[in-house]
């Protein structure tokens, strides 16, 4: 028996259930809204649970599921290794987002990422402390960062409403999710660099501790 989990809520649940119909797996939830158990019909030896798309990454890295939606920002951040931890086994074309870095749209003299390098670097000397960055993805803006040799910053943990605390005062930068951009403009805030830091879209993937022949079944199922 096959372990799958996706996400609990919103739209990823609902175009990940389109995405199974599609390919003849029909996914429900077993009980009401609330209820986080759920039911798997036209195939056999496949059970379904639904989770927070933030915590699937880590159940994969576990083997406590042997299948798993998110987003593919989710698995590089939150799981070291990722490569060696899971397999992608289907892009499933929604959920598309970009992961930026994004500066106060009134800094004028800020359009590259070697402005913002010279900036963070300016802004140390001045203000005594580094340039604050505001993101829940750190290990990707580091490692991103790092290969663009931008050094002088510091990152500062938000969990949500990132873009808000630029106004805040609580950070001079932000890195986070974006798709129609409308946060960001809402927010005052122009994007840095191009391309993004990442590219990222729901996926199917495997923990590497699932049974291999159990998960090739169940792809030719799906017709992949
Ligand atoms: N505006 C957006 N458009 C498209 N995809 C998005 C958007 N915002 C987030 N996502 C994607 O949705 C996925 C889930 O993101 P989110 O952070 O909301 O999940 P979560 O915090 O785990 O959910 P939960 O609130 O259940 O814990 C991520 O892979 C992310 O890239
Ligand atoms: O470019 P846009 O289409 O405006 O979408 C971007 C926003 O969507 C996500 O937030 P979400 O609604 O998941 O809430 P969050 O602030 O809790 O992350 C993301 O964190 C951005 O804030």
């Amino acid at each position: 028996m096959l372990k799958l989990a996706v996400p609990s809520k919103g739209r990823l649940m609902e175009q990940c259930f389109d995405w199974f119909a599609d390919h003849g797996v029909r996914l429900s939830r077993s009980g009401s809204d609330r209820e986080y158990a759920g039911r798997v019909e036209g195939v056999e030896n496949l059970s379904l649970q639904l989770l927070s798309a933030g915590e699937i990454p880590r159940e994969l890295g576990a083997g406590r599921i042997d299948l798993g939606v998110t987003g593919t920002d989710l698995v590089r951040e939150k799981l070291a290794g990722w490569r060696s931890v899971v397999t992608e086994l289907a892009p499933m074309g929604f959920g598309h987002a970009d992961l930026v870095l994004a500066v106060p749209a009134g800094w004028r003299d800020c359009e590259t990422l070697d402005d913002f390098a010279a900036i963070a670097r300016d802004f140390r000397r001045a203000h005594g402390f580094r340039l604050r960055i505001a993101t829940k993805y750190h290990r990707l803006v580091r490692a991103w960062l790092s290969a663009h040799e931008v050094a002088d910053y510091q990152l500062v943990d938000s969990q949500g409403a990132t873009e808000g605390t630029v106004a805040n005062l609580t950070a001079e930068a932000i890195a986070d999710i974006t798709s129609s951009g409308e946060t960001l403009r809402a927010n005052h805030l122009k994007i840095l660099g191009e391309p993004p830091i990442l590219q990222s879209q729901a996926t199917l993937f495997a923990s590497r501790a699932a049974n291999a022949d159990e998960v090739a079944a169940l792809m030719r199922k799906l017709g992949l």
